[in-house]
Order: C-alpha cells, then sequence, then structure tokens
C-alpha cells in the first residue's frame, strides 16, 4: 500500500508591488516581492481520494497575498511572511502549517541634484533580501533570512596556499588572487513562539540585515584572506555575535575564479604573479563552498 507521506500545496512566483505613500511629505516607498505560500495539514485526501473538500483554491491564496500585503505592512519581510502564514492557521482550522518565502528586489531612491528624490528609483543590482518564514500550529514561527545574489569581487589581498598536493594537483599556490563570490548569508532565527512576540521584538530584523550586508562586505574587502573557508567562517561569527536572537549562520560562496594568462609566448609579455593585469573570467566549472555556524 502507498502512503502519502508529505504534502504541501500552494502559489508560487506571486509578484507583488506596494506603494506607500506619505502624504504629509509627499514621500513614497516602493517595495516589489515575489511570494510563495504552500500549505500543510489535514489535505491528504484531496491527494488519494480526489476529494477538493479541504483544498483552499491556490487561486484565493493568490488573493490573500495580495489583499494581507493591502492590509498590512509589507516591511519588513519577515513580519508580512509571518502575518500572511498566521493567517491562513487562523482562517481554516484543517491547516496547521504555511511555509511563506519572500523574496525582495532592490528598488532604491535616485538621488537628484544631491537630493534624495520622493517617488524615483533604480534596480540597484540583482541582489535580493529574502525570507522563509514556517508558522506552525505546533511549533510557533520558525524564520531564516538571508541576502542573495549580492556580487563581489576583490583585486588582491586574497591567498590560498598550504593545501593537498598530490599527484591529482595542478592549481599553483597563491599569496595574491582575485576573489569573486555571489554571496548567499542566510540567518536562521532561534523560534519566535507567536506572532505577537514578533510584533514586539520587529526591530531586529532589520538590524540582522543591516549587519550582516555591513559584515559580510567589511569583511571581504578588509581581510586578507586565506581561503574562502576561512572568510565565511569570519562573517558566520561576527554575525552571530551581532545578532543574540540568531541561532545559526550559513554561507554558500562560489568561488568565481579569474585565471591568470601566460602571454610569455607573445614577445615575452610578462602576465603572471605580480605583473598580471589580464585576466579570464571562468563562467564554470566554479568551486562551491558552504557552511552553517551555530552557538555552542
Ligand atoms: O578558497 C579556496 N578554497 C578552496 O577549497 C579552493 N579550491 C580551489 O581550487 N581554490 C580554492 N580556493
Amino acid at each position: 500500500m502507498p502512503v502519502l507521506s508529505s504534502a504541501r500545496y500552494g502559489k508560487d512566483n506571486v509578484r507583488v508591488c506596494k506603494v506607500q505613500r506619505d502624504e504629509a511629505t509627499g514621500t513614497h516607498k516602493v517595495t516589489e516581492m515575489t511570494v510563495c505560500c504552500l500549505l500543510e495539514g489535514k489535505i491528504d485526501a484531496s491527494y488519494t481520494h480526489a476529494d477538493n473538500g479541504p483544498v483552499v483554491a491556490t487561486d484565493s491564496m493568490k488573493n490573500t497575498i495580495y489583499i494581507k500585503a493591502k492590509e498590512n505592512p509589507v516591511d519588513p519581510p519577515e513580519l508580512y511572511a509571518a502575518i500572511l502564514g498566521q493567517h491562513f492557521l487562523d482562517k481554516y482550522a484543517h491547516i496547521n502549517v504555511a511555509n511563506v518565502n519572500v523574496e525582495v528586489k532592490r528598488w532604491t531612491r535616485m538621488s537628484i541634484d544631491g537630493k534624495p528624490h520622493p517617488h524615483s528609483f533604480y534596480r540597484d543590482g540583482d541582489e535580493t533580501r529574502n525570507v522563509e518564514v514556517r508558522v506552525s500550529r505546533a511549533d510557533g514561527i520558525d524564520v531564516r533570512s538571508s541576502i542573495a545574489g549580492l556580487l563581489v569581487l576583490k583585486s588582491t589581498g586574497s591567498q590560498f596556499h598550504g593545501f593537498v598536493r598530490d599527484e591529482y594537483t595542478t592549481l599553483p599556490e597563491t599569496w595574491d588572487r582575485i576573489l569573486s563570490t555571489e554571496i548567499d548569508a542566510s540567518w536562521k532565527w532561534k523560534t519566535i513562539p507567536s506572532l505577537q512576540a514578533l510584533r514586539d521584538n520587529i526591530a531586529i530584523f532589520d538590524k540582522a540585515y543591516d549587519d550582516a550586508r555591513t559584515i559580510t562586505m567589511k569583511t571581504f574587502a578588509e581581510e586578507d584572506s586565506p581561503s574562502v573557508q576561512a572568510t565565511m567562517y569570519k562573517m558566520c561569527d561576527k554575525i552571530l555575535e551581532a545578532a543574540p536572537e540568531v541561532a545559526s549562520v550559513s554561507y554558500a560562496l562560489p568561488n568565481k575564479h579569474y585565471f591568470e594568462i601566460d602571454l610569455s609566448w607573445h614577445k615575452g609579455l610578462k602576465n603572471t604573479g605580480k605583473d598580471a593585469e589580464v585576466y579570464a573570467p571562468q563562467s564554470g566549472p566554479n568551486g562551491l563552498i558552504k557552511c552553517e555556524v551555530s552557538r555552542s
């Protein structure tokens, strides 16, 4: 006999833009996000017995995503995701868990003649601020916040030597290389008991996001990196120190290689080591280095 061992369903890729207008000053704020909402609960019969009785249509979920964005703040995204998830539990007795993911795009305010413009913005890179929120009747609210797609490069201040050398090794050791990666940093919060508890401590989310972004860039820029591994561990350690309510921090960093090109075959051109100026950026293969650091 087959058993339905797990099931969740909902709406993905719901794109929402909210404009908040301060009538007094005429200043607007724009938040553009993509929402995914998947529900769990007593929904097995819809899979096993073609019984749609327990099914809240995914189309209704899409409508709910818009309505909750109208009725509530959409930032910080942790709050909006928790409000939306809690709504499904409050409204439908047979739904036990709501999984809400939100990805927020960057709309950075324009500066015109040195002054912040009240209603004009620009897309300031592909980086996104993301949250994954699980609102559960039994377990409270679990939140993972993250920064994704932040592309960084440093042209010196990175080394890699002392690694295994054997009959499989061709990579030379280096004391000075280009280091580039696309930051995927996430921090998992200690479980939050209720939506009210989350509301009561709302400032921690923006602060942790700002701290994580600053720590990531400052550590990347200032450290003479011995390896991606050692640098990301240091970033995790600093974020844990800055955000006491965070339980663990994770990074997933692709090593975007820039290879030196030996041009000595052409009139003895010097282009390696201290003379390296022209590099060949690699699309792949690339290293991929991951870690999670928790409190001991
Ligand atoms: O920082 C690095 N870590 C590695 O594990 C590795 N492996 C590699 O080929 N280059 C690098 N760089």
